[in-house]
């Protein structure tokens, strides 16, 4: 019998595939989407301004973030982006000025841009944190990339504590159950293209 983590790794080569087969046109609409399923959450737990907010930069066929990350920044949240430690996450302020300044960044050692921030900050002090996926199911599950690095910097969140946690996800992604391990920290919401799932109750982030 195949064991869990055989049962992982297969679950996350097949839905890795699913995403990065999806066509550019796909991945656009998709990216502008999110910004609807963002309106439908902010209307439904009240987000005031100025909250700290942590996205990612787009890999490997990830829904991205970008659009809704122009959107976040009108109105006037502050954006920040994961940056690698040893075995787990800091975040780093993300800005405008990142757009168009190349020296502003550098790569980790996955190929992934971070901005150069000599003073990153925990996971703690972000409000909202949109974590991307590589496959979820509807109890709040989910199956990352495989080094940990969101569980760990997690690991000693209570329920209701902040930030609330949020899969960004195409609808491809899902699963019916995944195989929860002791160390996986559920999600709170789920957002794709066409669902907003709200695993935990929550009515304000503050
Ligand atoms: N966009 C994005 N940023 C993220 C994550 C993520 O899943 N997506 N992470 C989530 O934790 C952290 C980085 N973890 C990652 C783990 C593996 C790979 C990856 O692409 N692995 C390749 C091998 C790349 C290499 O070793 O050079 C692979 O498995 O094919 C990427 C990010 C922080 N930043
Ligand atoms: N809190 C923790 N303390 C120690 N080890 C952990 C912790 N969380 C996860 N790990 C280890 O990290 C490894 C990868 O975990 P898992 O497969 O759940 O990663 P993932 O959620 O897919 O990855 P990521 O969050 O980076 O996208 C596991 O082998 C597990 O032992």
């Amino acid at each position: 019998m195949p064991s869990a983590v055989d049962f992982r790794q297969t679950l996350r080569r097949q839905l890795r595939q699913a995403r990065r087969h999806l066509s550019t046109t796909e991945q656009s609409l998709a990216a502008e989407a999110l910004v609807k399923a963002y309106q439908g959450l902010s209307s439904a737990i009240n987000i005031s301004d100025g909250k700290n907010i942590a996205l990612y930069l787009t890999n490997d066929g990830e829904i991205s973030p970008h659009i809704l990350c122009e959107h976040l920044w009108s109105l006037g949240h502050n954006i920040y982006l994961p940056v690698v430690k040893e075995q787990s996450l800091d975040f780093a302020h993300y800005t405008q000025q990142h757009l168009d300044d190349d020296t502003l960044w550098h790569e980790n050692r996955f190929g992934i841009k971070e901005p150069v921030d000599v003073s990153p900050i925990s996971g703690f002090e972000m409000d909202l944190v949109f974590l991307p996926l590589v496959g979820f199911d509807d109890q709040g599950g989910r199956l990352g990339m495989g080094g940990g690095f969101y569980d760990r910097t997690f690991a000693n969140k209570s329920e209701q504590a902040k930030p609330l946690l949020i899969g960004l996800a195409h609808d491809c992604q899902q699963v019916a159950s995944l195989p929860m391990e002791s160390w996986d920290i559920p999600l709170d919401v789920i957002m794709t293209p066409t669902q907003l799932i709200s695993i935990t109750n929550h009515t304000q982030t503050d």
